[in-house]
């Protein structure tokens, strides 16, 4: 059972007014010069797959300079379905739409999800804790809702409580939003180390046929030391480290400890890959991550993703362009996007459909 793009068709949309694009049920090469609006298709896609995109975009960013509304259009069949998915946006409003009908972010996500992988991720293993949670969060929210809520309101209340702690200690008042925090963080934690449990098993797997002669792992580290069993016993766990930070976060005014502050750990022969991989072995990681999303969207929802890979062939060695090749099997949808049809082997782009983008 599958679920594949057939169409996108964007209207006024970024540096677009009017284009339609045909989409291959197997590999569609998207190809152009720079700057001619390749990543702003890539970005469409995934906007009407996962339900937000990776340049987190206001509306009027989408609006094509100088018009007045547009919109972006994902035909998806498949499943004995037909769903037509939708964005229209204006000067300072969006809305997704669904067979027509206005619907949130969470009436797109989950039907068709899609793996983006592209230049800006390349150094997620170098940079900032924040960008390895949020790469687990953002493929997290796509394949389970509750997941998505959990974080929003995690995310929400470690606000809240922000500003109190800033506004000045108020007596009963943060013991209030403590537990609450305790309690929705405890509930994403679950979450969010049972899927990284299950991309570690491919993920180490997939690196491995990458660079055999390495030992990789991955693993998440909480902020408040290693996770006690079960929900009660975290949330207690995280009680008492707010606790004993109390003073701290009272004179810096934010959250110091919990979920917002976790490190997803990756290691090379155990010794920190942050600090001590080569750049081809981070690359490696990256690479490895990014198919085990693949193969775990299809362990979870019984099929796979739509995957973007959007100028990354440029980016990688000959070996690491080779292992991704190698692992586009027919069934998983594939929207690829180049300025050099040279990157890619002459029995690829025969089975693939090589679509021009602007004045090529
Ligand atoms: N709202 C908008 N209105 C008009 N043009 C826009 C808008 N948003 C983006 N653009 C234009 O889109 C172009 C960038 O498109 P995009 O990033 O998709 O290029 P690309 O083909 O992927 O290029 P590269 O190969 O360099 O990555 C820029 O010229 C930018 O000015």
């Amino acid at each position: 059972m599958s679920i594949a793009a057939t169409e996108l068709s964007v209207l006024h949309y970024r540096s677009f007014d009017d284009r339609k694009i045909e989409l291959d049920p197997g590999i569609t090469v998207l190809v152009g010069r720079n700057a001619v609006g390749k990543t702003n298709l890539v970005e469409a896609l995934q906007l009407l797959t996962a339900g937000a995109s990776f340049r987190k975009p206001t509306a009027s960013e989408l609006l094509r300079e100088g018009a007045g509304s547009g919109r972006i259009r994902l035909m998806l069949e498949g499943e004995g379905r037909l769903i037509e998915m939708g964005l229209d946006f204006s000067e300072g409003k969006r809305s997704f739409t669904r067979n027509g009908k206005k619907t949130r972010a969470a009436g797109i996500r989950g039907v068709l999800p899609s793996v983006l992988f592209c230049p800006d991720h390349l150094d997620m293993v170098k940079r900032s804790a924040s960008r390895r949670r949020e790469a687990l969060d953002s493929f997290g929210v796509q394949l389970n809702e509750n997941y998505a809520k959990l974080l929003a309101a995690y995310e929400r209340t470690v606000e809240q409580r922000n500003n109190l702690l800033r506004d000045g200690y108020a007596p009963g008042l943060l013991e209030v939003w403590d537990e609450s925090l305790a309690a929705t963080g405890a509930q994403l934690l679950l979450h969010r180390t049972a899927l990284l449990e299950r991309i570690r098993e491919h993920f180490i797997e997939v690196y491995r046929t990458i660079a055999p002669h390495e030992e990789p792992d991955v693993r998440y580290v909480p902020s408040f030391g290693d996770l006690a069993d079960g929900r009660e016993a975290i949330a207690a766990q995280f009680l008492d480290a707010l606790a004993q930070r109390r003073e701290d976060e009272l004179r810096r005014g934010c959250t110091l400890v919990g979920p917002h502050r976790d490190e997803v750990l990756f290691t090379i022969d155990g010794r920190s890959a942050r600090d001590f991989g080569s750049q081809g072995q981070q690359r490696s990681i990256v690479l490895a991550w990014k198919i085990a999303e693949v193969q775990v969207t299809r362990d979870i929802l019984g099929r796979y993703p739509l995957l973007l890979l959007d100028d990354v062939m440029s980016e990688l060695d000959a070996a690491r362009r080779d292992a991704i090749v190698g692992f586009i099997a027919d069934e998983i949808q594939t929207v690829i996007t180049t300025t050099n049809l040279g990157y890619f082997a002459d029995d690829m782009l025969q089975r693939a459909r090589v679509i021009h983008i602007g004045d090529v």
